[in-house]
């Protein structure tokens, strides 16, 4: 492709003309993988940048062109900002003419069973839809493994083109706050952003609440040209709804009857919930394995979505009750009468959500393993240990993804958050600590085993071994 062609809809300023008629066959951006025949844009990132290199990119031999944010003492393309124009590069190299309808979630939490939820409905409804998200990709019926909740600009403009291709007539996402502040998905229009909450997480990468609040706010601020879905429960919910200009709004709550769906009656066990909910006047009549009350959040901002969508209520229900679950959310797998849960709650929002939704339905003891992963907001550590040990009669701290951590100094700062440390036990190694917690657990005992819902991995000091919560527990109690 030309490189006029690939610029276009990006403001540059280029001293020699003929780099801009230059033919490329791809676009690089990171010098451990330059690509022949290409474009290379340079940017200054969070922990890198590639102008420092540039004395190396000029002599590489596969680079035919490079783009920089400042001006060298040799020809390059110069642009303000270099992440955009990567986006904007990689928007015209892989898509022709794509104009599906984007469902972009945002939050803390929420967003993964969010997107899976507005995903099924819409298939159920007979759509081809694609699915970016923590868990992996989706285009049509094939998966592909995924590297962060949001993918890297390079990568999701690359996605996209499949999915053009396979003609996906709905691009449903999580868009996470790093994203947004990387400007990662910079170049698309949201025909709906969907806001679930906001609580203490990333406080290692935004400077504060407020900060991770605005970086979550571009979606509805900067990207948004259609329906804004908004929780105002949620304190920056409310916030949101100020900003939100030139566009229609829907928000949800669970009792506020201002909101356009709210929660008319629900009956919940461990094993389903039946709900009434008022959507927009109208009583909407479902039942649902999902449980815990912040699943009827993610319902109620997955089915005025979908109502938004024009898609009939009676389909909405039948899709919801065809609705399984999302992998490693509250996972539920009984032995011996033990209520086993898997579940992704890795902040302490999350998991006071999971333990108040379980604690109604005790009936011996509340067992829950937990730990905090490294590299990661050091926050958030003391705030879970608070909150498990609220709602628990015995917590096992343990590890979560290491990373480059040292586990122990993840656990001692986990240890703080405990007013009482008699019913704290700590192993360091996962694996043993989940055997210990099943050894301990006895006949009407809930287990809840948090942090890593459906990871098939933990990280240490730069390693991916194999490790998964849920086939721990089919080992133990299969023999295996
Ligand atoms: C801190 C962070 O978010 N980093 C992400 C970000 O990095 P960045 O673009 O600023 O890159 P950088 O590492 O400073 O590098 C700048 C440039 O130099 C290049 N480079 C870099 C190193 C090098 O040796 N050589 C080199 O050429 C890079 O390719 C890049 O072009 O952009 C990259 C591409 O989009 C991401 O892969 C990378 O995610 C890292 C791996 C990561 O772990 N991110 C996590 C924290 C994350 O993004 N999480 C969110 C939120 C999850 C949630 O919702 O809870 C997610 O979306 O997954
Ligand atoms: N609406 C919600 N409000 C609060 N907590 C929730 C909500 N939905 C899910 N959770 C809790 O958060 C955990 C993660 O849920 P989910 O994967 O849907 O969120 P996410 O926003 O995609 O998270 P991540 O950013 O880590 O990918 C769940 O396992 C559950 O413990
Ligand atoms: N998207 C989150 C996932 C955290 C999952 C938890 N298991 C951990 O490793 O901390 C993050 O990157 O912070
Ligand atoms: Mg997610």
């Amino acid at each position: 492709m030309k490189v006029k062609d690939l610029l276009k809809g990006v403001e540059y300023f280029c001293k020699d003309k003929s780099l801009l008629e230059y033919e490329v066959a791809d676009i690089s951006f990171d010098n451990r993988d330059i690509k022949e025949n290409s474009i290379f844009v340079a940017y200054k990132g969070v922990s890198y940048d590639t102008h420092n290199d540039i004395n190396k990119l000029i002599n590489d031999s596969r680079i035919k062109v490079l783009v920089t944010e400042k001006e060298f003492d040799f020809p390059t393309i110069v642009v303000k900002n270099g992440r955009r124009a990567l986006s904007i590069i990689s928007k015209n190299f892989f898509i022709k003419n794509y104009e599906p309808n984007y469902i972009g979630v945002t939050g803390t939490n929420g967003k993964t069973t969010t997107a899976y939820l507005i995903n099924h409905i819409v298939e159920f409804t007979g759509y081809k839809t694609a699915r970016f998200g923590t868990i992996n990709y989706k285009i049509d019926k094939e998966l592909y493994p995924s590297t962060t909740t949001t993918p890297s600009t390079y990568e999701f403009y690359k996605m996209l083109g499949v999915a053009e291709k396979a003609n996906c007539e709905f691009v449903v996402m999580e868009v996470s706050s790093h994203a947004l502040d990387q400007d990662r998905v910079y170049g698309i229009n949201f025909n709906y952003a969907i806001y679930t909450n906001l609580s203490g997480d990333h406080l290692d990468y935004h400077k504060d609440l407020d900060d991770y609040f605005n970086s979550k706010s571009k979606l509805f601020t900067e990207y948004l040209n259609g329906c804004g879905i908004v929780n105002i429960d949620d304190e920056y919910g409310k916030k949101l709804l100020y900003l939100i200009k030139d566009n229609e709004i829907l928000t949800y709550s669970f009792n506020n009857n201002k909101a356009n769906c709210f929660v008319e009656h629900f009956d919940m066990n461990l094993d389903k919930t039946d709900i009434v909910l008022n959507l927009l006047g109208e009583k909407i009549h479902f039942e649902t394995s999902l449980v815990g009350k912040h699943n009827i959040y993610n319902l109620m901002a997955a089915i005025l979505t979908a109502h938004h969508l024009g898609i009939d209520h009676d389909r909405i229900t039948r899709a919801i009750k065809t609705f399984s679950n999302v992998p490693g959310r509250l996972e539920k797998l009984i032995y011996n009468n033990i209520y086993i849960f898997i579940d992704y709650a890795h902040t302490d929002d999350a998991l006071e959500n999971v333990l108040s939704s379980l604690r109604p339905f005790r009936k011996r003891r509340i067992i829950t393993l937990f730990g905090c992963g490294g590299d990661r907001d050091k926050s958030k550590r003391p705030r879970m240990a608070k909150v498990a040990e609220k709602y628990s009669d015995l917590v096992m701290v343990t590890s979560d993804n290491p990373r480059n951590e040292d586990p122990e100094k993840i656990i001692d700062g986990i240890l703080k958050g405990f007013g009482d440390k008699s019913k704290v036990v700590v192993e360091p190694d996962r694996r043993e600590a989940i055997k210990l917690a099943l050894k301990e657990a006895e006949p009407e005992d809930i287990v809840l085993i948090a942090g890593k819902g459906h990871e098939d991995y933990q990280l240490i000091k730069g390693v991916k071994y194999h490790f998964d919560d849920k086939e721990e527990v089919i080992n133990f109690f299969e023999g295996k």
